[in-house]
């Protein structure tokens, strides 16, 4: 394992980070047509967590939150701490201690690769929280690994200075060359989602606002009343 903490990355706007988080998981990720998501494994510690922010990476040993105590260091304010392990672990790698140390670091959330615990704390605290598992199982701090290397969770790749943004559906990324384009498009997906929802709660299907009546009958969908069904 490669064994560096990379400092001072570049990374996007905070501001624009947090504008993310407020659109949400959802519409950022059908924004950028349907990319970024990490999986539906990625799971938040407690209900309505939110959060927007810049990354900072760390990779850990399975076991082993040495990396993760490094990484803390390196956060700024608006990070949010994105850790991965070398390989597969669901041991409670984070609990309401190392949030404690991120919350005085006006650090927005973590999102782990592997477990966390002390889940009522972190969410008396109010600290975002997502992961891939809840597990008691403490860790080691024994194996040096890396900070601010691009690190893979789920099925995508997260670089130090990316939006990183989460939510009740969970975790997504951001690169940091697309957040003007995320920005623009997730505006224009909202109000095309407030206009839609309008037209739902006055009663338009949609069947006929998407216009999915002609592919309906493209694939020569019968509609079959009851009694002729039943013979
Ligand atoms: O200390 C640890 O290893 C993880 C933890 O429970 C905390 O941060 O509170
Ligand atoms: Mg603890």
């Amino acid at each position: 394992m490669r064994t560096v903490v990379v400092t001072d990355p570049p990374r996007a706007d905070v501001d624009d980070a947090a504008a993310l988080g407020g659109y949400g998981v959802a519409t950022v990720h059908e924004a950028l047509g349907r990319t970024g998501y990490l999986g539906p494994e990625f799971r938040p510690a407690w209900a309505g967590a939110r959060a927007g922010g810049t990354a900072v990476t760390a990779l850990c040993w399975p076991g082993d939150n040495l990396m993760i105590h490094v990484a803390v260091e390196q956060c700024r304010p608006g990070d949010v701490l994105v850790v991965a392990t070398a390989s597969p672990s669901t041991d409670g790698l984070f609990g309401e201690l190392l949030a404690t140390s991120l919350a005085r670091r006006g650090v927005r959330g973590v999102v782990l690769a592997c477990g966390l615990r002390d889940v009522a704390d972190l969410r008396e605290m109010a600290f975002p929280a997502w992961s891939r598992a809840v597990s008691a199982q403490g860790s080691v701090k024994a194996t040096a690994g890396a900070v601010n290397v691009p690190v893979t969770l789920g099925n995508q790749v997260v670089h130090p200075g990316d939006v990183v943004l989460g939510d009740d559906d969970g975790v997504m990324v951001v690169p940091r060359g697309d957040v003007a384009r995320a920005l623009t498009a997730s505006q224009a997906r909202l109000e095309k989602e407030a206009a839609s929802r309008a037209a739902f709660r006055d009663g338009e299907l949609g069947l006929d606002r998407y216009g999915l009546r002609d592919r309906i009958e493209e694939f020569g969908i019968e509609y079959v009343p009851f009694a002729e069904e039943r013979g």
